[in-house]
């Protein structure tokens, strides 16, 4: 049995709880030998030697978190974790930094790790590379982190594989981010009406901007996501050496919380509205695009015009694209869909889980 336990259980945490409990309690499948025995977020934390119930699971927030007197401690959590029998997964469903420098020692401890969290691949490269070192080993504790590109989308998969089998990347460009995708999907198209700062409620109100929408908006989170794809095709690039083209409005920038950036942002309609309608009467329209530029060195992250025509122009949703073109593909490798929401997130590390458990379960 593989034991996990989840750490930050919010949005997408809390969607994969209900994702396994929806399993387990499924007719459709046999069991998966995968069991939640802890959870823990800033306040509290509850840990079992014996798995949670499904009937507690589902309503984790009061019988689970609720119902614990441990305040979190996250160096008694490892030491206990540590101490289960048998093979433990720790799933960072945060996107705290502080929660990501904490791979280290998990692995150390043995413990595996997936996560949603992309501060760990993105931040400094020296722990990225520690966390690479530390989970190379085929029986040592692998880290699982295909949700922070692309969320449930076979990106970070598809690539190791590309890479790991010997192909030449050239460069991967695409849509990264599921919140800006829908904002221009629907601000940025012929006869379109609405309003951009209703587009940014609307992403928000959906689950696919982060805590903060300007986290979205000034193109750190397609930073990041490049800055990881980058680092797998094995380029020394960081969030910090990219360009970034940061469209959050000036004024905005410094105000204090996400709440009252969403009241201001209103005030800024005419200005993205001035800025589609140039785009429009040259026949195109605004996407905010990344690219890994792997062999000609241009990679960054900025808002650009598309042609009608181009693939680019035709998403629809919150849909990402990812476009690979390498020595194999020069006509690229092409994955497309959903990149950002609760379901298809917690869908991507629920895979991941799989394929942890696969390991001791052959
Ligand atoms: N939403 C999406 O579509 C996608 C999200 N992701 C990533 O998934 C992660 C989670 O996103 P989402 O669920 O939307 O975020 P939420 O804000 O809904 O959830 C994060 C949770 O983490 C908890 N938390 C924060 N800091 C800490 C800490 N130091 N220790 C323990 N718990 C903490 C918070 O609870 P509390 O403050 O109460 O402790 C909160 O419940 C992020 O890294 C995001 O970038 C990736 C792909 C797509
Ligand atoms: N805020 C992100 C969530 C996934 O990484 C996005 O909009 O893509």
């Amino acid at each position: 049995m593989l034991n996990v336990a989840i750490v930050g259980p919010g949005l997408v945490g809390g969607a994969l709880i209900e994702q396994l409990i929806a399993h387990s309690t499924s007719h459709r499948f046999a069991a998966l030998p995968i069991a939640i025995v802890g959870l823990l977020n800033s306040k509290k934390m509850a840990i079992s030697q014996n798995p949670f119930s499904a009937a507690d699971l589902s309503d984790w927030k009061t019988q689970v978190l609720g119902s614990s007197a441990v305040v979190s401690d996250l160096h008694s959590f490892t030491e206990q974790l540590s101490s289960l029998q048998g093979p433990t997964a720790v799933i960072d469903c945060t996107s705290s930094d502080a929660i990501a420098e904490q791979y280290p020692q998990w692995l150390a401890k043995g413990l595996h790790v997936v996560t949603p969290n992309k501060k760990a691949f993105s931040n400094d490269i020296s722990l990225f590379r520690k966390i690479q070192k530390l989970s190379s080993s085929p029986q040592g504790p692998s880290v699982y982190h295909e949700a922070t590109v692309g969320a449930g989308l076979p990106v970070l998969s598809t690539l190791n594989d590309l890479v790991r089998t010997g192909d030449e990347i050239v460069k991967i460009e695409g849509i990264f981010s599921g919140t800006l995708s829908y904002l221009f999907n629907n601000f940025s198209a012929p006869g379109a009406t609405a309003f951009f700062s209703d587009c940014v409620a609307f992403a928000k109100a959906s689950g696919y901007t982060e805590p903060d929408p300007r986290d979205d908006l000034n193109g750190m989170d397609v930073a990041r996501k490049v800055t990881i794809l980058g680092r797998v095709a094995g380029l020394d690039i960081g969030t910090n050496t990219l360009p970034v083209e940061n469209i959050v409005p000036e004024a905005l920038r410094s105000v204090e919380t996400a709440d009252e950036f969403m009241q201001r942002l209103p005030e800024f309609d005419a200005h993205f509205k001035e800025l589609n309608e140039q785009a429009l009467a040259a026949g195109s329209v605004l996407r905010y695009v990344g690219m890994v530029d792997v062999k000609g060195g241009k990679s960054g992250v900025r808002l650009e015009r598309y042609p009608l025509e181009h693939p680019f122009a035709a998403l629809k949703g919150s849909d990402n694209i990812i476009a690979f073109t390498t020595k194999r593909f020069p006509n690229p490798l092409i994955v497309q869909g959903a990149g950002a929401g609760a379901a298809v997130t917690a869908f991507g590390i629920f895979a991941d889980l799989i394929k942890i458990s696969e390991r001791f379960n052959k």
